[in-house]
């Protein structure tokens, strides 16, 4: 996180949304209540800090009691919803991601087992299923959920594609829908939040609770999203199919594209993770083809140096090479990419034949192989973890909230912070440090 954009943080951009007073008792017995604080556990009353340092949190000059914090994540002891009463419904939106079928079990399975809420519908085909156009929604119980966690993609359906906020709220009130819980990334949230303000203006008491999706990891304010350790380790295994590939061919050069619209954390720790890999390109660092420093001379000179090369690009790298395109937008409105993979293949064909070299070029895209495969068991846990904080947050009445971990913290944070910024990999930080030592690559910010 920039250090910059954290200092300019206020009260406002951290205050959480709650629909009124909590009135009725949690039905969570004493055991899950009564814990003492611990290193690992904030209190009800307590906060957690925004800051990770002393030097970020001195230079802000104020008292420790004005510092920045966040609401931490947990059972209260007071709900603002009757548990027997209460309507959920959950609704998966935007691209696949790893454990989101282990995040739908979650949801169920605390809601069921450990506050006695019995009705939870599944909205289907992403926001579609808001409105009278979508599908009918499906009963969600601890047994039909049972086994989906084993499964990659989302039994609910997904889609992309504006939906009316006044049409899904009409849908959330026809149903009786107390809880909306909406499993998505900075697009969905975008709509879970326009969910939340129109229900406020009707006057409706509906939490809108988001557990943010992202195989990306571009959403800022949480550790790391769930399901991109997945989706890089899966990522980790293309780019060693594709170092083997380019150490057994004389001049061999491998070319691995992955996911990245906008931040290249999937290809910067999937590189981290294969340690084979000579050059990585990502969206935030402008690494120019041509020149002594650029992409197309330090290809050949680690082909001329050790005989073969790997190289990572995320497919947002070099879009300005495409400038006066027009490219179009998908049905969200997310910017449709250029093919940077196949460009930087054709250019390095072109510069290494043209430079006499003698090269054998295999180009890899794994494409969606990474975000479609089932959860690995870091991320099936911490998605479990997540859907448990965020029916906490829910049956609390938080709402145009997400439940995340800050710091190894679970806590509520607003949407809107989430969806201000995006969290980007930054040059001058110490993960590109770490990429640049492992590939010896030129340095460019
Ligand atoms: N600014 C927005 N306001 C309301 N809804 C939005 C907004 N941006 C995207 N959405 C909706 O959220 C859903 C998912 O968005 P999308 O960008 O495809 O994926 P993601 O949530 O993963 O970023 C789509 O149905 C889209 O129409
Ligand atoms: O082809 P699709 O389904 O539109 O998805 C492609 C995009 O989905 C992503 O995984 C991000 O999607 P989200 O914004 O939905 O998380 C990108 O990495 C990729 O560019
Ligand atoms: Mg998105």
């Amino acid at each position: 996180m920039d250090t910059d954009e954290q200092l300019q943080l206020t009260p406002e951009h951290l205050a959480v949304r709650t629909l009124g007073e909590l009135t009725f008792p949690s039905p969570l017995d004493g055991g899950l209540l009564e814990r003492g604080e611990s290193m690992h556990y904030v209190g009800e009353h307590d906060r957690v800090l925004v800051d990770g340092t002393l030097g970020v949190a001195s230079r802000r000059g104020v008292p420790v009691e004005e510092l920045p914090t966040f609401e931490p994540g947990g059972p209260r002891r007071k709900l603002y919803f009757d548990p027997k009463k209460t309507k959920v419904g959950i609704v998966t939106c935007g691209g696949l991601c790893p454990g989101l079928n282990n995040v739908i079990r979650g949801l169920v399975g605390e809601l069921a087992e450990h506050y006695g809420v019995h009705s939870v519908l599944g909205f289907r085909d992403g926001y579609l299923g808001l409105t009278p156009l979508g599908a009918e929604p499906v009963e969600l119980t601890p047994e039909s959920v049972r086994w989906i966690n084993q499964q990659g993609g989302t039994v609910l359906g997904t889609s992309r594609g504006g939906q009316d906020p006044k049409v899904m709220v009409e849908t959330l009130r026809l149903r009786q829908i107390d809880v909306l819980f909406v499993i998505g990334g900075d697009g969905s949230l975008r709509g879970a939040q326009a969910i939340a303000d129109e229900s406020l203006r009707q006057g409706l008491p509906i939490a809108v609770v988001g557990v943010p999706k992202t195989i990306d990891n571009d959403i800022p304010w949480i550790d790391r999203s769930f399901g991109f350790q997945t989706a890089f380790g899966r990522a980790a295994e293309s780019i060693r199919s594709a170092a083997t590939e380019a150490r057994s061919h004389r001049g061999g050069v491998g070319l691995v594209k992955l996911m990245g619209r906008h931040s290249g954390f999937i290809a910067a720790y999937a590189t981290l993770a294969s340690d084979d890999v000579d050059l990585v390109l990502i969206p935030e660092v402008p690494m120019p083809l041509d020149g002594e420093r650029g992409v197309l001379a330090h290809v050949e000179r680690t082909l001329d140096r050790q005989g073969h090369a790997l190289i990572v690009v995320a497919e947002g790298y070099g879009q300005d090479m495409f400038a006066g395109t027009e490219g179009g937008a998908d049905p969200s409105g997310n910017a449709k990419l250029f093919d940077i993979g196949k460009k930087l293949r054709d250019e390095l064909g072109s510069h290494l034949t043209a430079a006499g070299t003698d090269f054998q070029l295999r180009y890899v895209d794994p494409g969606y192989a990474i975000r479609s495969v089932p959860a690995n068991s870091h991320d099936s846990v911490y998605c479990t973890r997540l859907a448990q904080a965020a029916v906490h947050a829910a049956m609390a009445g938080r709402t145009a909230t997400v439940a995340g971990r800050w710091h190894g913290r679970f806590v509520n944070l607003p949407i809107p912070l989430v969806t201000r910024t995006r969290n980007q990999v930054d040059p001058r930080g110490d993960l590109w440090l770490s990429v640049l030592e492992a590939t010896g690559q030129p340095v460019h910010v």
